[in-house]
């Protein structure tokens, strides 16, 4: 099996019901596209969103608790997520390890929740600069993917996404190269620890737009994209998904 080809759209805290109109435009516009589409939505709009793209668009989650259920004010349980329609779910995005204080051994039990619930987990890793001009990626990606990652994982029920924490809504990227020294490496670390490894989908996000998804997806172990900013609107999310479509 290759890895899959997935367009992740991660609406972060954007979009009302009005949004949905975007939808619309992207399912006109890509009625066949050659790749998995998914976007994340505030909690607020997964369900809707999902009765609006009767499936063409897989819809997601942006975090959920490890626990089942209980007494967690303002928490979402995979379960929930599942039963409004979501697929997959977000988790371990460095800006819930900055807001919420998230550690990897959260993120993994989150990830066990959501493969328990029948989630895909899309888990999120990434260097900040300070670590990255300290020469640290490659030590703090392996670390990250081995605590945040489950035992339970799978090609099938969990998708890795690098997004280097300083190219992430600042329109800056790391080099080709760079990228490809970060996907070979998560793509070494997952076949080394579990049985399909080479299976997984590889994302990277972090400033992805119309203009550089070509050159992004031709590079090695790159199997797609986790898009904040473009992916908010049809003209920009969906030229993001032909590139991807074409790859
Ligand atoms: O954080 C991201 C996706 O999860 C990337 O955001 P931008 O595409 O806006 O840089």
């Amino acid at each position: 099996m290759a890895p899959r080809k997935l367009a992740a759209g991660n609406w972060k805290m954007n979009g009302t019901l009005a949004a949905l109109a975007e939808i619309d435009r992207l399912l006109a516009d890509h009625p066949a596209p050659g790749c998995e589409v998914l976007i994340c939505p505030p909690a607020t709009l997964i369900h809707p969103m999902a009765a609006r793209s009767q499936g063409r668009i897989a819809v997601g989650g942006q975090d959920c608790h490890a626990k089942t259920s209980g007494a967690h004010t303002g928490d979402i349980a995979a379960a929930q997520l599942r039963d409004a329609g979501s697929s997959h779910v977000i988790l371990g995005h460095s800006e819930r390890r900055t807001d919420h204080a998230e550690t990897d051994e959260q993120v993994r039990a989150k990830a066990a929740a959501a493969h328990e619930a029948g989630l895909v987990a899309v888990i999120c890793v990434g260097e900040t600069e300070v670590q990255r001009d300290a020469g640290q990626t490659l030590d703090v990606i392996s670390a990250q993917l081995a605590g945040s990652v489950p035992d339970g994982a799978t090609a099938a029920n969990t998708v890795i996404a690098y997004e280097p924490v300083w190219a992430i809504g600042t329109g800056r990227t790391p080099t080709s190269d760079q990228i490809a020294e970060v996907h070979a490496l998560m793509r070494e670390r997952l076949s080394a620890r579990l049985g399909d490894g080479a299976d997984f989908a590889l994302l990277y996000g972090g400033s992805v737009k119309p203009g550089n998804a070509a050159e992004i997806f031709a590079i090695p172990h790159v199997n797609g994209a986790l898009v904040g900013g473009a992916s908010l609107k049809a003209e920009d999310f969906g030229p993001i998904i032909a590139a991807l479509s074409a790859a």
